[in-house]
């Protein structure tokens, strides 16, 4: 005894010295090397690791004390951390144990334990604590006994780590003032967030701290306003992109686990929720400069007949005791004071009742589980566990730049935890009048669901976000354009009530009546329909901008034929612009055809064909016909939007097939009134009357689609536009009938077959084909030059002919125009026929390697044919087994919209609109055109309703602020 007090009385000596000394400090970092010898013989150790006195527990501490660990102590004094000495003098201390739960330090012969798993000591604590607890420990959805939580002061989050032998491993907060950290959620206390505990604890902070703040300003500060967060992490989320509260927020869950509650069998990685007691909490000191949180929480979980046909154990009646060590990772010396580490230990009370959720890993004691990556709740009220027992989703984050999901996610939550309740810029009766989140609750609901439900109505809203401000800002920026009160109420209106805009035929100028009267057909319900439409447009004191949808040969060229007659009528000029010189051939000659039958007009309006092919001194001729006004339609390509080209009094610009053109080049139209104001007037001199004195307005523009476009597309695309569809087709068509055949040999003459029949009756075919010339890269792509040799050769007899995009404009106009007069039976071409082509007694068409196009490209193609009152088929030869499947749906359908909507779903909108037309798409990050088009439709009337309480926004000041901090619109295709 003596002799262990001489080795006492010397160790404390040596601590009472060391404690003032450099050493002192380097002694955690010498005891954490190999087998941490240095300590054990710093303090003579060996010697007293063997034996059991009662003045071991005091060496301890001394040691404990020396370093900075205050929960050396065992079992009694574990969780208060006391440094008293155990008052009951057979409670002994056992080194192993202390090893085991310290497994940084060896003392005496203990076996080295793994690093920071004290699964076997947390066994023995438990079993300690159910003994001394008189009460039964239920850890399942009835559990009885709910600890308050008094004396919470420690920060609500501390982000775990994902590696902790990675030297990645950083330092996570800063300690302020003393040692006492600044936490965001200081009232709450949890670690983690719950919407349910917290939620209302922390709108109350907001709405008493906050409701100065705007919403806006609140999201756009930076990250640091994350109170608690250190320099170094504001500097790692700056790096990640987060340089605002608003986009951390926006950074949102790549998915959810689908969190279940556990059953006997507990799956490595498995992500599952769990309500439990937490036995212990502590901070714990590993290094100089790196310390950990573990909190040891006791589930009960019910061992059901496993899959694997575990039968149930009698003795714990269906129940099955697991221990999750839930653990969070600090580096940097700061962290590892004790005071520090006894607050993190506090942060849970023994007792104390939680709902733990995250993933699991399995560690090597049974039953011991380890979390890295988890949310805690502190259950308040008992009713709130069967609330928690329940299944839920659990966010998974993507990564970004260095920042690791569990990180994102605790940091996440704290933010939210700082919103404002008034952070919405949206007003509430707009979201509750379409049934949306609020903001705050939004924001809630996308990173911390209490049910996929609750995800998915977040979700909605920021889609709805993503629609709604898109709208707002493009009929924004038209009705700004506008000067007047009546012009805008005009406009608003157009939008409001489109029904109701519709001009009667006798309001039409003459000279649309009588082009209407020559018409060798009369006009379906929906051609009169649109041109009423554009008629009524055309009459507005603002500038018409209308796209014009319909099927395949529906007719909307003879629509806008009209209305360039009703401008012409008024005195003005028109411009129609298509992509391609032999579509302006067709439209020029088709036009012709039609003035020609015009009866009782005296002036009948003179038209030009303006292309890139027209000879300079035509084209010279042209331009001076326009500037005078001479010409009062002009038909052309791109070159009329040149600036040499000057209008005398441009009124309409109609842009056929106007995806291939931007938006930019679209709007040039526009400009080119303005540029000819005085001449214009000299046009207005000369016209009715009835309208003079607009002399600075922009051409009214009407575009077409020749491809329909679903209509939420059109919206996202030309959600500034009136749309107008003609939704019949001239009647005596005869739907195309179409095949999908496999392109084997027994395929092919089953094609030249249905072809030689054709032709025999006296029909003409087209054959498409994807490449113009065979290619070594893909050899299995038929080509249209190669073809023209074998098919001659097969089909003698019978005419072939060649078009493709390659040839000169001479050849392209002749080779059509053989195929048109008959000259030519069969035409071998390339896509290039399949904008506009009309060759109305075209029978057939075989479209090679089909699978090359898109399903509405497809039915763009098949357009060619059938637009006569001759029956049509349509071969579709597909190379593989596998491509036929997706071509049957134009088997099934003739129907261009539905087709637009699959292709649309099956491809998405970049593939279906094609590179030039899909770059105008605006980014949505979350909403998917394909499956939300419906919260476009509502984001689209939301936006018209608020501008129609106040057209500047000036009444939203908020939503106005919002708009102007988002990206700014500039103009598409720019
Ligand atoms: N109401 C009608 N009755 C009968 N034929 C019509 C009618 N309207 C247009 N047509 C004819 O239908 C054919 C297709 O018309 P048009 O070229 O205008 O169609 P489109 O909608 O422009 O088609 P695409 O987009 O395929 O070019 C033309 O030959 C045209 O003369």
């Amino acid at each position: 005894m003596a002799k262990y007090q001489i080795q006492t009385s010397r160790l404390a000596h040596h601590l009472f010295c060391l404690r003032s000394h450099y050493v002192l400090s380097m002694l955690p970092k010498l005891c954490l090397r190999t087998k941490h010898e240095f300590a054990g013989n710093l303090f003579e150790l060996g010697k007293y690791a063997t034996t059991s006195i009662p003045i071991r527990p005091k060496l301890l501490i001394k040691i404990s004390d020396v370093m900075a660990h205050d929960d050396c102590i065992e079992n009694g004094q574990y969780n208060n951390q006391s440094n008293s000495i155990p008052s009951d003098p057979d409670e002994d201390c056992d080194v192993s144990k202390a090893c085991k739960k310290f497994p940084s330090i060896k003392l005496g012969s203990s076996p080295p334990v793994e690093l920071f798993d004290g699964s076997a000591c947390h066994s023995d604590i438990a079993s300690f604590l159910a003994a001394k607890s008189s009460k039964n420990f239920y850890l399942n959805s009835t559990c009885e006994e709910c600890v308050q939580d008094e004396d919470r002061t420690l920060p609500s989050l501390y982000p775990a780590l994902p590696d902790v032998g990675n030297s990645s491993v950083s330092e996570e907060y800063t300690l302020t003032t003393g040692s006492s950290l600044l936490p965001m959620n200081i009232e709450t206390g949890t670690i983690s967030s719950n919407p349910a505990v917290e939620g209302d604890s922390s709108k109350k902070k907001s709405t008493s701290e906050n409701t100065a703040v705007s919403g806006r300003s609140f999201l756009d500060q930076s990250v640091g306003c994350i109170s608690g967060l250190s320099k170094r992490h504001q500097r790692q989320l700056d790096d990640s992109g987060f340089h605002t509260l608003g986009k951390l927020l926006h950074h949102f869950p790549r998915t959810y686990a689908d969190l279940r509650n556990p059953q006997v069998h507990i799956d490595d990685g498995q992500y599952i929720i769990f309500v439990g007691k937490v036995l212990s909490s502590r901070g714990i000191r590993a290094s100089y400069s790196f310390s950990f949180l573990e909190v040891v929480v006791c589930c009960e979980i019910a061992e059901r007949e496993s899959n694997s046909g575990c039968t149930v154990d009698d003795n714990t009646g269906g129940k099955k005791i697991i221990y999750l060590h839930l653990k969070k990772f600090f580096r940097g010396n700061r962290f590892t004071f004790t005071p520090f580490l006894r607050r993190l230990g506090e942060k849970h009370k023994e007792g104390e009742v939680v709902c733990v959720s995250g993933k699991v890993r399995t560690m090597q004691s049974e039953d011991h589980y380890e979390m890295r990556e988890y949310n805690i709740d502190v259950l308040q009220d008992e009713k709130d566990v069967p609330l928690y027992a329940k299944e839920r989703p659990y966010p998974i984050y993507p990564s970004k730049r260095g920042s690791s999901p569990t990180f994102l996610r605790d940091i996440i939550a704290r933010g939210i935890d700082a919103l404002p309740i008034n952070v919405d810029p949206i007003p509430e009766d707009i979201t509750q009048g379409f049934g949306l989140l609020r903001l705050r609750d939004a924001y809630n609901g996308i990173h911390r669901p209490k049910s996929i439900k609750e995800a998915d109505l977040a979700r909605k809203r920021f889609m709805f976000d993503e629609f709604f401000y898109l709208q707002l800002a493009r009929l924004f920026q038209m009705l700004e354009r506008l000067g007047t009160r009546i012009e805008k109420d005009c406009l608003l209106d157009k939008y409001r009530q489109p029904h109701l805009n519709a001009a009667y035929m006798k309001d039409w100028a003459c000279l649309t009546q009588k082009f209407l009267k020559a018409l060798p057909y009369s006009l379906t319900v929906s051609q009169m329909k649109a041109i009423a439409e554009i008629i009524w447009d055309l009459k507005r004191p603002i500038p018409m901008n209308r796209l014009l949808q319909g099927d395949v040969g529906c007719g909307k060229t003879v629509v806008a034929f009209l209305a360039c007659m009703e401008v012409i009528g008024t005195g003005y000029q028109a411009a129609f612009m298509v992509p391609t010189e032999l579509l302006a051939i067709q439209h020029y000659e088709h036009l012709l055809g039609l003035l020609e039958n015009m009866e009782g007009v005296e002036n009948k309006p003179s038209v030009a064909l303006l292309t890139g092919s027209t000879s300079s001194k035509q084209s010279r001729m042209i331009r001076e016909g326009l500037q005078s006004g001479e010409i009062s339609l002009v038909i052309g390509t791109q070159s009329l939007i040149s600036e040499k080209v000057e209008f005398s009094a441009l009124r309409i610009a109609v842009v056929d097939e106007q995806h291939r053109f931007g938006v930019v080049q679209r709007g040039k139209f526009g400009s080119k009134l303005f540029n000819n104001s005085i001449s214009s007037k000299i046009a207005a001199e000369h016209s009715d009357g009835t309208s003079s004195g607009d002399f600075s307005m922009a051409p009214h523009v009407l575009a077409m689609s020749a491809t329909p476009i679903p209509r939420t597309l059109a919206l996202a695309l030309y959600g500034e536009m009136s749309l107008t569809h003609i939704t019949d087709l001239p009647p005596g068509r005869v739907p195309v009938k179409t095949y999908s055949i496999l392109g084997n040999d027994e395929g092919f003459e089953k094609v030249y077959e249905m072809m030689l029949d054709e032709l025999d009756k006296g029909g003409k075919v087209y054959l498409v084909y994807p490449v113009i010339e065979q290619s070594d890269q893909l050899p299995q792509l038929h080509a249209a030059s190669e073809g023209l040799q074998s098919i001659s050769y097969r089909f003698q007899g019978y005419n072939c002919g060649l078009l493709h995009g390659k040839m000169k404009k001479d050849e392209k106009e002749e080779a059509l125009r053989r195929f048109r007069n008959g000259d030519i039976q069969i035409l071998l071409s390339t896509q290039v026929i399949e904008v506009g082509v009309d060759v109305p007694d075209a029978s057939m068409m075989v479209v090679m390697n089909a699978e090359r196009f898109g399903i509405a490209q497809l039915h763009q193609l098949r357009g060619r044919v059938g637009r006569g009152m001759k029956k049509s088929r349509c071969i579709l030869v597909a190379s593989t087994t596998s491509s036929l499947s997706r071509l049957k749906v134009l088997e099934n359908s003739s129907d261009g919209f539905h087709l637009a909507e699959v292709d649309l779903l099956l491809r998405g909108p970049g593939d279906l609109l094609g590179r030039k037309q899909s770059g105008h798409l605006p980014e949505f990050p979350i909403a998917r055109l394909e499956v939300d088009g419906n919260i476009l439709e509502d984001a689209h009337l939301a936006a018209l309703k608020i501008l129609s309480i106040s057209d500047d926004l000036e009444q939203f000041p908020a939503l106005k602020m919002e708009l102007s901090m988002r990206q700014p619109l500039c103009l598409l295709g720019d």
